[in-house]
């Protein structure tokens, strides 16, 4: 379980005054469940996740998982993040297994589990390429295997799938529901994007900036049945998704409406 409670995060701004990218968050991830921070640019979704990654330290409030304060990255922690940071001189399954091989995994086992996790991802064939040879919805899959490699206790995804065109978009949605159904990770996952919050998110909170806040959270149940069918089509027209859609949407236009599931 991540616990972050009361969590704060103000930076010194070039004028000399601060910035609130974070007042006061609270918010659990258990097991099994992925929340999904949506909101407006500047709402602090990036400060959230980089606090969680350990790259960035809170002024005020804290952070721990399965009961252990995060104060600096971990391979506990997996992060994906919009553009890839494959290392381009590298294979792709050398890529994957670079945290097994900082960990002294020995060459033949962390190939082994890189290739399984290549196959989770659907890059059996692609373990010798070097990653300029594949597409970007392509590099995305090879990053959340390498987020996957070290068997994290939680991934962290900012705006993972946000460079992608559309249908690439959709095709990484499906896999990362799939490997969620199949994984039981829990996952923080960053978005603008309040459908595929709503696709992917077991709760999806709604931050809104200056101060940073979470203003409402909304529990969801839409992922399940994505991961097992992978088609979005039903989800989007059911009236109940566009009900939430369009909640979530007045709430971001409007923070301080109110509404379900508002907490301030
Ligand atoms: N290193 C920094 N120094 C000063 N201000 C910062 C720094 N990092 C972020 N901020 C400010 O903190 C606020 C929150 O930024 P953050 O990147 O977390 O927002 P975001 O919701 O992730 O935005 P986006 O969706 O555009 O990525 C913004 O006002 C931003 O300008």
């Amino acid at each position: 379980m991540l616990r972050i409670r009361d969590a704060s995060v103000t930076f010194p701004a070039s004028d000399g005054s601060s910035v609130h990218a974070l007042d006061r968050v609270s918010l659990d991830i258990a097991p099994d469940s992925i929340v999904v921070a949506v909101g407006a640019s500047g709402c602090g979704k990036s400060t959230l996740l980089n606090a969680v990654a350990g790259f960035l330290p809170l002024t005020e409030g804290s952070i721990t998982l399965d009961g252990e304060p995060v104060d600096r990255p971990g391979g506990d922690r997996g992060v994906v993040f919009q553009k890839d940071t494959l290392l381009p001189w590298a294979s792709v399954i050398d890529n994957v297994a670079l945290g097994l091989k900082f960990r002294g995994v020995a060459r033949k086992q962390r190939r082994q589990q890189a290739q399984e996790l290549l196959d989770l991802v659907g890059l059996s064939e692609f373990g010798d390429k070097p990653p300029y040879e594949l597409s970007g919805g392509m590099r995305q899959r090879v990053g959340l295997a390498r987020a996957l490699a070290t068997d994290p206790k939680i991934l962290l995804m900012d705006e993972p799938f946000g460079a992608l065109d559309s249908l690439t978009r959709e095709t990484m949605q499906q896999l990362l529901a799939s490997v969620w159904a199949r994984t039981g990770k829990q996952i923080l996952f960053i978005t603008h994007s309040i459908e595929e919050a709503l696709t992917l998110g077991t709760t999806v909170v709604v931050m809104s900036p200056r101060p940073g806040r979470i203003v409402a959270r909304f529990d969801a149940d839409f992922a399940r049945e994505f991961a097992e069918t992978g088609d979005i089509g039903p989800i989007l027209s059911d009236p109940r998704f566009i009900e939430l859609r369009e909640e979530i949407r007045a709430l971001i236009h409007r923070p301080a409406a109110s509404g379900k599931g508002v907490l301030q």
